[in-house]
């Protein structure tokens, strides 16, 4: 067992690097980390358990709920309830931000948002699933907290993380001192460091993106696939075509290998389909602190204004050289015209739009 490292004790270790810390920020990853715990016994098991296929309802996505998305939702809710350092959740599940409750949380200075369960649609087929989560100090001092503290810009997260349920089931984690990743022990029940310091490399020959959808991307992405897919040995192409369907497993794989992972804007999905608070924020803060570049194919991810809670955002993430020209063909093909630039802006400023 020597030289093993579980993440609570990385935790406590890295608390030295904030010098004002008081232990919240880690107890709360403490709390993320036992709920991941729980809900990776329920994916481990599912075809046993009366936990896959849908509940019946319908989350404010417009999407059929998953019992695990359920699941996931409530286990996250009530470790983050229970462990005190957190007033407010906002969830992929709830249409509202869910304020913990007073007594517990009077003394709780941190935001929690998070998608319980990515890649619902392959819980069902025993395909990789995952955790996102992204945390925020809140604003407001007095009182209750509000959606104002939900609401910041992806550059005020102090740490960010998933959790991938793949053949090992890790959790990877970055409070803005780099990125690390530690794999389930299960004979232990310790999250254990296995990947200090994740790198991503800044070229790759992966590209990641839901073809199916070709006939409705920008023209920016179809010349980014069509340069992908040319043969020219010096640049190792054509790439590989790699797509699992789950974000946290399609950039996790990115992350080890290097790639690209895209879910650009479509005619169906206008403001692209993954949403910015709980999905391309958190991703966008760990592959930076990689090395990496996430973009919405003309802008930084986390310099986007955030005006609600479910707001989707197109998003280009991963190798930055590879990024990198994915943006320079959007630019060619797919400029922004002044009128679009203009109701981006205004979006920002919450002007107009919200969820679609
Ligand atoms: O089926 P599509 O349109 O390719 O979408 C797949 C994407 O949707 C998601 O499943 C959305 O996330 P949720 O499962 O959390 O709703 C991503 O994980 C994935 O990248
Ligand atoms: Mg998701
Ligand atoms: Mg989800």
């Amino acid at each position: 067992m020597s030289g093993i490292l579980t993440l609570g004790q990385f935790i406590i270790e890295k608390q030295s690097d904030f010098p004002y810390a008081k232990g919240e920020l880690s107890r709360l990853l403490r709390d993320i980390g036992i709920a991941a715990k729980i809900v990776n016994r329920e994916v481990n098991k599912a075809g046993l358990m009366d936990i896959l296929g849908e509940v019946g309802t319908i989350n404010i996505q417009g999407e059929n709920q998953k019992k695990l998305d359920v699941f996931a939702n409530e286990q996250f809710i009530s470790a983050l309830t229970s462990g005190g350092e957190c007033c407010i959740v906002a969830s992929e599940e709830n249409d509202e931000f869910v304020p913990i409750d007073a007594e517990v949380s009077k003394n709780a200075r941190y935001i929690v948002a998070i998608d319980p369960l990515d890649g619902s649609s392959n819980i069902d087929v025993n395909v990789a699933v995952g955790t996102i989560f992204s945390i925020y100090r809140r604003k407001s001092t007095d009182g209750k907290a509000t959606l104002e503290d939900v609401l910041q810009q992806g550059t005020e997260q102090v740490a960010a993380g998933y959790v991938i349920y793949g053949s090992s089931t890790m959790l990877v984690y970055t409070t803005g001192k780099g990125v690390n990743g530690f794999t389930l022990d299960p004979s232990i029940g310790e999250f254990c460091l296995s990947h200090p310091n994740m790198k991503i490399p800044t070229d790759g020959t992966i590209y990641s993106i839901n073809e199916g959808n070709y006939v409705h991307f920008p023209d920016g992405v179809k010349k980014y696939l069509k340069y992908c897919q040319i043969e020219d040995e010096q640049t190792s192409r054509p790439y590989t075509s790699r797509y699992i369907g789950s974000m946290v497993a399609d950039i996790h794989r990115n992350m080890i290998k290097g790639g690209i992972f895209i879910y650009p804007t479509t005619s169906s999905a206008p403001n692209g389909k993954l949403r910015l608070v709980y999905e391309c924020n958190p991703m966008a803060f760990i592959i930076e602190q990689a090395g990496g570049r996430a973009t919405d194919g003309y802008n930084r991810i986390l310099d986007q204004q955030v005006t609600s809670l479910h707001q989707r955002s197109a998003i280009f993430i991963g190798s930055k050289n590879m990024v990198l020209k994915a943006e320079e063909l959007m630019q060619q093909y797919s400029a922004l015209t002044p009128g679009e630039k203009a109701e981006r802006k205004l979006e920002g400023l919450g002007i107009i739009g919200g969820i679609d």
